[in-house]
């Protein structure tokens, strides 16, 4: 589908199932509803789109999702040999099962109670019955001994409803946030029936290996079953559940980007001139930070621009000659906490211009709405310094953007610690978030750098972006769905369950 354009009206019935479906909350596009009443197709928000977008093209299945407005009846769509099959919601599911338990219980319990998760049990019920309605419609859309990927948190229960409905599927499950740890899940309401749901499918992924261990202690602990113990490799070593007769995998799987594509695209020539011309219109600094989310309090938008006014006032800064561009996507709008994060980020954003800028040179540029991909890479290629601050982050998409984005070997990389994407670039200027001096520090050294020692620390940040890309990632998982009877590692059972390792 092409963004922009209205949604065509197909013949459900001329749809064959497909033999490789993926499942997630949000279909890669979302429907517009436009004030004079016609509808257009948009970019979905979010890395999980950027991410899967590309491997649904090159396989050519299905995607299941919700169109990303209410009530939308939308008959199933085929563009390039894909098929788009839209889950409606109603506005009472979009505020009990997205807005509230995904979004105000699983992304706070998830993201380490950063904010406090409720506990509501309409919103629980809503879950269970939009879930079922997920798996229902993956059960229609899939091809006898078809592959289904299921993703992340919103779609926790449709592995075990799916298995129900349709036995002879491969069924894999990606978890594209962080699984948190043991004694913070344990605070969920409903943790065994989310551990038996995950349990439905033959291999579960995580990003990184802790929140595979974290998951193998719950499945002995909270649903009794044998499990292997000791560490899961990345991308090798997995864990095993023994779920009656069915033996469950559990691995580590480092999301990634189509960083190949992504060099490409920023080294075009019209790249390269909108990247002079935004520093042109910027005035010319001397320093481009820049930074890029969805709008989200995980992002820690608030302590990079903490970290910036502290450095301005202690004269280690030079607000004359240093800008910073904030692009901040609208997300989740109406859920509490987003609503009081937005308003505290623009209260900084006006604080730093209120006492450093100078009329028509703000220090701050804060756009809060999407940028379109073109225009993200001309700002990717125009910064001096990428700031990704989040207090704890899935992976984070963004900061392996920037990295392909540098072909010239400029710029530098900011990095908190509590991303996923840390655990890969070691070259980046690693911070702890929590820490606001260690913030500014490393701010500080990745504006003082030396060419030689960014240059350095480039090179290496994009010989591991470029090597370990989506394609990559997706063969990883895919392969390890369907890789069956391997060997497993010995078994451990309930009873010796211990403290997690
Ligand atoms: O669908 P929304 O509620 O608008 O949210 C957008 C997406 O946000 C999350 O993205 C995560 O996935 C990325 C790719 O694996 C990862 O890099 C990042 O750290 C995660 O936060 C969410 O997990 C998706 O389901 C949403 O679609
Ligand atoms: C602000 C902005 C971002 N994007 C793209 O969105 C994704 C974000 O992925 P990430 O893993 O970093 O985080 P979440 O999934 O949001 O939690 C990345 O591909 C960005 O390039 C965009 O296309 N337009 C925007 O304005």
């Amino acid at each position: 589908m092409t963004t922009g354009e209205a949604p065509p009206r197909q013949d459900p019935d001329t749809f064959t199932a497909s033999d490789f479906v993926v499942v997630a909350n949000r279909l890669p596009v979302d429907l517009e509803r436009l004030p004079d009443g016609t509808t257009r197709w948009k970019r979905s928000p979010g890395g999980l789109v950027t991410a899967l977008e590309p491997i649904l093209r090159s396989n050519r299945g299905a995607w299941v999702g919700w169109a990303g407005v209410a009530d939308a009846d939308v008959d199933p769509i085929v563009e390039d040999d894909i098929v788009l099959h839209p889950v409606p919601l109603s506005a009472d599911e979009i505020a009990d099962y997205y807005e509230g338990f995904s979004n105000a219980t699983l992304w706070p319990l998830y993201h380490d109670v950063i904010v406090r998760p409720e506990y509501r049990r309409e919103w629980w019920n809503s879950y269970v019955e939009v879930n079922r309605r997920f798996a229902e419609a993956t059960a229609k859309a899939s091809a006898p001994g078809a592959t289904v990927w299921i993703q992340d948190y919103q779609l926790q229960l449709v592995p075990k409803m799916l298995r129900m409905l349709r036995p002879d599927l491969t069924i894999g499950f990606f978890l594209h946030i962080p699984f948190p740890p043991v004694e913070l899940f344990m605070q969920m309401p409903w943790r065994t029936e989310i551990v038996e749901g995950l349990l439905g499918a033959d291999l579960i992924g995580f990003h990184l290996a802790g929140g595979a261990t974290n998951f193998l202690y719950l499945a002995r602990r909270l649903a009794g079953h044998q499990t292997s113990r000791g560490t899961v490799g990345v991308r090798s070593k997995l864990g095993v559940v023994q779920v009656g007769f069915r033996t469950v995998r559990v691995g580590a799987f480092p999301i990634s980007i189509a960083s190949g594509a992504l060099d490409e695209q920023s080294r075009s020539r019209s790249i390269r001139a909108r990247a002079r011309a935004i520093r042109k219109e910027l005035g010319n600094p001397a320093k481009i930070l820049l930074g890029v989310d969805r709008l989200d309090y995980t992002k820690g938008i608030d302590l990079r621009l903490d970290a910036l006014r502290e450095l301005i006032a202690e004269g280690r800064v030079d607000p004359t000659d240093t800008v910073m561009v904030q692009l901040a996507t609208p997300s989740r709008e109406r859920v509490e906490s987003y609503v009081q994060m937005r308003g505290e980020i623009e209260m900084v954003v006006s604080r730093i211009n209120g006492e450093y800028a100078e009329v028509g040179r703000p220090v701050v540029h804060y756009i809060h709405r999407p940028v379109p991909r073109d225009e993200l890479i001309a700002f990717f290629v125009a910064a001096d310094a990428m700031l990704v601050t989040p207090l704890r982050d899935g992976m984070n998409l963004v900061a392996k953007e920037y990295v392909a984005c540098r072909s010239d070997l400029g710029g530098a990389l900011v990095l908190s610690e509590f991303t996923g994407a840390a655990e890969e670039l070691k070259q980046a200027y690693q911070c702890n978030p929590h820490d606001l001096e260690d913030v500014k520090d490393k701010l500080e050294a990745a504006l003082t750098q030396t060419r030689e020692e960014g240059r350095k620390r480039m090179r290496a940040l994009r010989r591991q972006v470029l090597t370990h890309d989506v394609d990559r990632w997706a063969r990883a998982f895919l392969d390890a769905l369907a890789h069956e009877g391997a060997a497993g590692p010995a078994l451990v059972a309930p009873a010796e369950t211990g403290e997690p390792n």
